[in-house]
């Protein structure tokens, strides 16, 4: 299983390639739509929300509302893009137009991608960098996201995600009941925090931010629950899940860093208040009396719900400016913008749950098959049933 994107954040459209998908799962468009419509949302976004309205066109490996097992192709148009056609479009210009469009970007952001993608690849325009690395591109990771989530509800895993801290402002309340408690309850909360008080203060914040022309961060956490005792490997580094799950983190724009369970809360505790004593029934066969360790040991997953967590950095576009050099005049400057996002931290966790949901069932697949939903469901029951027993 393995997925590609491409686009520019004001180009026409983002695309993504998905290889590797079983047939016959059950794939709609409104199940992506709905993961596409969560990720616009969340407080503290700017004006380029407003202008786009993401739906997703699905262009190949879906038929009938099933897939065949052909490569899915997905595909999200960019509304913006009817204001970027002469900036932005792939024909060289024609004679004396380059007036008509806007001026090269010269002026690299401090914390953003501009100063070393043009080093790197020699635009002196550093729109060349900005379209790409702008977190546009995360839509299409959140569609694919969206198949990958597909796959593990057909199997009996949920994923779900939340925020726990925004500018400083900690959710103090984070219990839920149930998987679908923590969805239903982070879903109803403008910052996607299940606690209510820490809701508002967030959102207090984001105001300040906003008002002060500067921007704050925060830290998300993503819970899947129904894996299988198994998935990923202790046998080499490279197939443990739980670093790649911490490379998929990482990989969303603007996040630093990464915890699995207690995660660097392990450093100061003994390790009888670390490790999670194993118990065991016939009914639910092993299980753990507690959870500290997100629900890894040796890179498998242990049958306890994964818990991941990622830090975001502020936004690096900042109306309040920040000193910078001109790559022209090399003179310093102080950037001023037109728009920008002052917290994306909730929209973020939405991207986390699809970035982790796409390793767990990428994990699932290479350990259970790939061909055909039914056979899939055997292997993983059969599994199941042996791990209970064992
Ligand atoms: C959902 C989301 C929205 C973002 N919105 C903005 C934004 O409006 N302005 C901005 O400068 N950066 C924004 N970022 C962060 C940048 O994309 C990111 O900082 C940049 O790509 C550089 O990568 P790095 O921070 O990982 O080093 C956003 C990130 C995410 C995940
Ligand atoms: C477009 C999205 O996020 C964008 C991510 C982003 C960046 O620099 O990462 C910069 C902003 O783009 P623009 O300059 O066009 O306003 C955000 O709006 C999106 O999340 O769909």
């Amino acid at each position: 299983m393995r997925y590609l994107t491409a686009g520019e954040s004001h180009g026409p459209q983002l695309t993504t390639i998905i290889e590797g998908i079983p047939a016959q799962l059950e794939l709609l468009a409104e199940d992506v739509n709905t993961e596409l419509k969560r990720r616009q949302g969340g407080y503290g976004r700017g004006r380029r929300m407003q202008i786009e309205k993401d739906q997703v066109q699905i262009t190949s490996g879906v038929r009938h509302g099933k897939t065949t097992g052909a490569p899915i192709a997905l595909v999200v148009e960019n509304k913006d893009w009817t204001h970027w056609t002469k900036v932005m479009g792939a024909e060289p210009l024609p004679e004396g137009a380059e007036k008509e469009v806007k001026r090269k970007i010269s002026r690299p952001r401090p914390g953003h991608a501009d100063l070393n993608g043009a080093i790197k690849y020699g635009h002196r325009d550093m729109r060349n960098v900005l379209e790409r690395s702008s977190a546009r591109e995360t839509t299409v990771r959140v569609a694919a996201g969206a198949v990958a989530k597909k796959i593990l509800s057909t199997f009996g895993m949920k994923v779900g995600g939340h925020v726990l801290e925004i500018g400083g402002v900690k959710a103090q309340h984070t219990q839920y009941q149930s998987i679908e408690d923590l969805q239903e309850r982070s879903e109803a909360s403008p910052v996607r925090c299940l606690d209510e008080e820490a809701s508002t203060a967030m959102m207090n914040k984001i105001d300040e931010a906003k008002q002060a022309g500067d921007s704050i961060g925060g830290i998300v956490e993503v819970v899947v629950t129904g894996a299988p005792i198994g998935l990923g490997s202790h046998v080499q580094y490279d197939r443990k899940l739980d670093a790649k799950l911490a490379a998929a983190i990482m990989s969303i724009n603007a996040f630093k860093g990464v915890e699995i369970g207690i995660g660097f809360e392990a450093a100061s505790k003994p390790g009888s208040e670390v490790h999670d004593e194993i118990t065991w029934n016939e009914e639910k066969g092993y299980s753990r009396k507690t959870n500290h360790l997100g629900g890894f040991e040796g890179g498998m997953t242990n049958g306890m719900p994964i818990v991941v967590r990622g830090v975001m950095k502020p936004i690096p576009t900042l109306y309040k400016p920040l000193q910078s050099i001109d790559i022209e005049s090399k003179e310093p400057f102080a950037a001023s913008i037109e728009r920008s996002d002052s917290c994306a931290v909730p929209a973020a966790s939405v991207v986390a749950e699809a970035v982790v949901a796409w390793e767990v069932a990428k994990a699932l697949l290479e350990t259970f098959g790939s061909d055909q939903v039914d056979v899939i469901k055997d292997n993983i029951e059969k599994h199941n049933d042996a791990a209970r027993k064992f």
